[in-house]
């Protein structure tokens, strides 16, 4: 095991480093020091140390990553199939301090990137943190330079402020740290993201290279998207949320292109900002487009001290909505009031038909906090790494919208299926991307063994028998489940479910289960444990 790039360790962070200044240059490779010995005197002492290290080891998952990359192959245990070849890619934030300072939410994170690539049987992984402009200018100065999710630079005057604000609006002052999700454009660019539109960075999958920005051609002049657009064969579309004429514009991109062309635009129904579209579901023939309460807010955007609810507002009194835009003509063929909600991931959506094959309406699951935010104050990096032992994970179920297309002015949402069947956790969901947009049955998420403060297990969701296996390793975090298809398969289950697991002894391992049975078939420890990390990508061996 060796590391290419170390970084340089102002002090030591529980069992890890927790200021990792990220300009060094010393090499540390491995965790722990030499055991003491205890004698009589010393006993509690170390037992109290020991204890500690017990616990702290436990948040490897929410500790910065140790070095700036690493490559090598892994040890595998079980066997990996033989037709699983390509990479597996994922994205999320892996750094989370500069200096002696602490940031203080999970997605204020500096990008880092982790790949497993299979390859008849064998494992090699790297990790890499991604050279956006905003970790390359922390990383000079040692200090913060552009606004993150919660994170504001400090100004040393009032000047400065003044000046950050001015460039606020133009963008200038916001973060391109793609730290979010990873996808594979048709036409082969590998591109990470976040909800900035300049934090869209193009990679090379198999160095992990930061190739170059990914600049859209077009003229569209806004300045955050959703973090999940939809990629297939055939286009990418995503989302433009409007915040000063509330709304949404709908685009699309062709692969082979870098411009977005306008599909059609919705308005808000309620509310003075557009609610917050992390992601969004299509069906095939629809861009399902929701309106969340938990809303945008100008004033909390620039802000320089965080907000209960960061740059958002939870606005009840606006109600929630769902609308439909026909992906064709750009038309809104529905546009429904339904129950509030609280969503960051949807799973998956579809038309329903009647027995002539007419389109009556249309389904779309989705992971939902029971119209509640309190998850993501739970998401503070302080909160994940105090965790007592109490059960303090809120609730969250497979909410699903029911939105006809006959002129009603209401929807339904209710639970797909009983939410005790994941321990009430729910959220980082995948399908069988073959599925997307149509009637599918299994759906792939993180859920809960209680008491916990964060979903600790893998749960393979069957939303006809509606029931759900579940896999749980006792004080691990495991990372979204990805679904990857076995070539040629029909079954909408055959393949396999590869997640990244950080454990409780501050370690971390790869995992491989098969898709059907939900069963562990291979697992794989890396040299060291990893940060949490949030969306992933398949990127097959062509
Ligand atoms: C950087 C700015 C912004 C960035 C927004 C970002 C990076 C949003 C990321 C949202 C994520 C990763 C949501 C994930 C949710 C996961 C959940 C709920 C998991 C639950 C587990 O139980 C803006 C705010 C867009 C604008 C200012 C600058
Ligand atoms: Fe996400």
């Amino acid at each position: 095991m060796d590391s290419l790039i170390s970084l340089s360790i102002a002090k030591n962070y529980g069992c890890f480093p927790s200021r990792i200044a990220i300009c060094g240059d010393v090499r540390v490779l491995s965790g722990f020091q030499k055991p003491m010995v205890a004698t009589k005197k010393t006993r509690t002492t170390i037992v109290n140390v020991a204890s500690n290290m017990v616990d702290e080891r436990r948040l490897v998952a929410w500790t910065s990553v140790r070095q700036e990359r690493w490559e090598g192959e892994l040890v595998v245990e079980g066997e990996i199939p033989k037709w699983l070849n390509g990479t597996y890619l994922r994205n999320g934030p892996g750094l989370w301090h500069l200096g002696d300072y602490g940031f203080r939410h999970l997605f204020d994170g500096y990008a880092t990137l982790v790949r497993l690539n299979f390859h008849h049987g064998r494992l090699v992984m790297g990790h890499r943190q991604i050279e956006s402009n905003a970790y390359k200018a922390a990383k000079k100065s040692n200090k913060l330079c552009y606004r993150e999710f919660s994170e504001v630079p400090k100004h040393d005057n009032f000047l400065t402020y003044i000046g950050d604000l001015a460039s606020l609006f133009s963008g200038a002052s916001l973060t391109d740290n793609a730290n979010t999700g990873v996808v594979k454009l048709a036409d082969g660019r590998v591109v990470c993201l976040t909800e900035t539109i300049k934090g869209s960075i193009v990679v090379d999958p198999d160095s992990l290279d930061t190739i170059e920005k990914f600049e859209y051609s077009d003229s569209w002049s806004g300045l955050i998207h959703s973090a999940h657009p939809i990629v297939t064969d055939t286009e990418f579309i995503t989302l433009l949320p409007d915040l000063l004429n509330p709304g949404y514009m709908v685009v699309r991109m062709y692969p082979g292109t870098n411009e977005r062309k306008v599909i059609g635009r919705v308005d808000c129904r309620g509310g003075p900002s557009p609610g917050w579209v992390h992601s969004f579901p299509v069906t095939e023939h629809y861009v399902i487009v929701p309106e969340m309460p938990l809303r945008y807010c100008a004033q909390n955007l620039l802000k320089a001290e965080p907000t209960p609810l960061y740059k958002f507002r939870w606005y009840p009194e606006s109600k929630g909505f769902m609308h439909v835009m026909c992906k064709a003509s750009g038309k809104i063929v529905a546009s429904v009031e339904v129950p509030l909600f609280v969503t960051f991931h949807f799973i998956n959506a579809y038309e329903e038909k009647d027995e002539d094959g007419r389109i009556t309406g249309v389904i779309a699951d989705c992971c939902e906090h029971n119209a509640d935010t309190t998850i993501l104050d739970n998401l503070r990096l302080q909160n994940l790494r105090s965790w007592s032992g109490e059960d303090v994970l809120p609730d969250a179920r497979v909410g699903r919208f029911r939105i006809p297309l006959d002129g009603s002015k209401n929807g339904e949402l209710f639970a797909a299926l009983n939410p005790d069947e994941h321990g009430r956790g729910m959220d980082m969901c995948s399908i069988n991307p073959n599925f997307l947009g149509k009637q599918y049955r299994y759906a792939y998420a993180c859920g809960a063994q209680r008491p916990c403060n964060f979903p600790n297990t893998l749960t393979k969701i069957d939303l006809v028998d509606r029931k759900a296996k579940n896999w749980y390793d006792e004080g691990a975090v495991p990372s979204e489940p990805y679904f990857v298809a076995r070539p040629g398969a029909t079954k909408e289950d055959d393949g396999v479910v590869i997640s990244m697991i950080s454990d409780k002894n501050g370690e971390g391992y790869a995992l491989i289960l098969d898709g059907t049975t939900f069963e562990e078939i291979a697992r794989a420890k890396f040299p060291y444990g990893l940060p949490y990390g949030l969306h992933g990508c398949w990127v097959p061996k062509n």
